[in-house]
C-alpha cells in the first residue's frame, strides 16, 4: 500500500466540560481510501473529524500528516448545507472563497464547473428557498470542490435525505472520488450506506469514543445496484451490524 496520508495514533480527547470524547484512537488513512465512521451517537465521530481539519487539538496522542499539502487542500461537508437564503447558488458557491481573500478566488468557470460537477447547470440564479433538500447538498458539495480539494471530510451528509436521494447522492459522491481521486472521510449513521461508499469501515464505540472494528470492504468500485443487493453486501452489513451491537453491549466482537 502506498504512505500513509494521516495517522492518529492514541488519540485521546478531552473537552473543556471534562467529556472524555475519544480514548486511546489509532486511525491511519492512505490516499484515495474511503473510509466511514460509524458507531452509536457520541462515540466521537465527528470529533476525529473535527480534530482531522484542525478544528480542535488533540488531548493527548499525535495526528500527524505525511505531507503537510494534504492538510491544506481539505474541505469539509455537513449535514447542514448551511447555505445563505438571501444569495443564489451561485453566489453561495462562491461566497464562502470571496470572503478567505484573493488568493482562493475562483474565476467564474471554476465555479461553473463545480456547479455542472454536482448536476446543477440552470439552477445557478436559483436561491435555497426554491431548492429539494438534496439540491441543497449539491450546493454545499460545489461549494467544496471549488477550492479543489484531495481531502473531503463528509460529517453525516445524507443524514436528512429521502433514501432515493441519498442514494443518487451516495453515486455522485463515489463518481467524484473516482474522477478527483479524493481521500474521504465519511461519518454516517447508516450501515448500508456505509458499506455501499467504503473501502474501509471503522466501527466506534460509545463512553469513551474508541475504535472496535475496521472491516474492509474488498469490493471493486464503481459499486452498482447489483452490489447493492448481493449476498456479499450483506454480508458486509451483518458484518459491521455486529461488531456495532458488540460495541453496545459491551461483549467482544
Ligand atoms: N464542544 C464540546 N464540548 C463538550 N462536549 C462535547 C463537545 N462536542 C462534543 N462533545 C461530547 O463529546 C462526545 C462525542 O461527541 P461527537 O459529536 O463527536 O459524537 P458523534 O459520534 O459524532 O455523535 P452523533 O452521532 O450524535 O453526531 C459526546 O458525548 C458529546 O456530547
Amino acid at each position: 500500500m502506498s504512505c500513509p496520508l494521516l495517522s492518529l495514533q492514541n488519540v485521546s480527547k478531552v473537552y473543556a466540560n471534562g467529556t472524555v470524547a475519544l480514548e486511546g484512537v489509532n486511525l491511519t488513512l492512505h490516499p484515495g481510501e474511503f473510509v466511514s465512521l460509524v458507531g452509536p451517537s457520541g462515540c466521537g465521530k465527528s470529533t476525529v473529524l473535527r480534530l482531522v481539519a484542525g478544528l480542535g487539538e488533540v488531548s493527548r496522542g499525535s495526528l500527524d500528516w505525511h505531507n503537510r499539502e494534504q492538510e491544506r487542500q481539505l474541505a469539509f461537508v455537513f449535514q447542514d448545507a448551511a447555505l445563505m437564503p438571501w444569495a443564489s447558488v451561485l453566489d453561495n458557491v462562491h461566497l464562502p472563497l470571496k470572503l478567505k481573500g484573493k488568493r482562493l478566488r475562483p474565476s467564474r468557470a471554476n465555479l461553473q464547473e463545480a456547479i455542472n460537477l454536482v448536476d446543477l447547470q440552470g439552477f445557478e440564479q436559483s436561491y435555497p428557498r426554491e431548492l429539494s433538500g438534496g439540491m441543497k447538498m449539491r450546493v454545499s458539495i460545489a461549494r467544496a470542490l471549488v477550492t479543489k480539494p484531495t481531502f473531503m471530510l463528509m460529517d453525516e451528509p445524507f443524514g436528512a435525505l429521502d433514501e432515493m436521494t441519498r442514494g443518487r447522492l451516495n453515486d455522485d459522491v463515489l463518481n467524484l472520488w473516482a474522477q478527483k481521486h479524493w481521500t474521504v472521510l465519511f461519518v454516517t449513521h447508516n450501515i448500508y450506506e456505509a458499506v455501499y461508499l467504503s473501502t474501509r469501515v471503522v466501527v466506534m464505540a460509545a463512553r469513551p469514543g474508541r475504535i472496535v472494528d475496521d472491516i474492509p470492504i474488498n469490493q471493486p468500485h464503481p459499486r452498482t445496484d447489483e452490489f447493492r443487493t448481493s449476498s456479499d453486501f450483506n454480508h458486509y452489513c451483518r458484518e459491521v451490524l455486529t461488531a456495532l451491537s458488540h460495541s453496545e453491549t459491551g461483549s467482544p466482537a
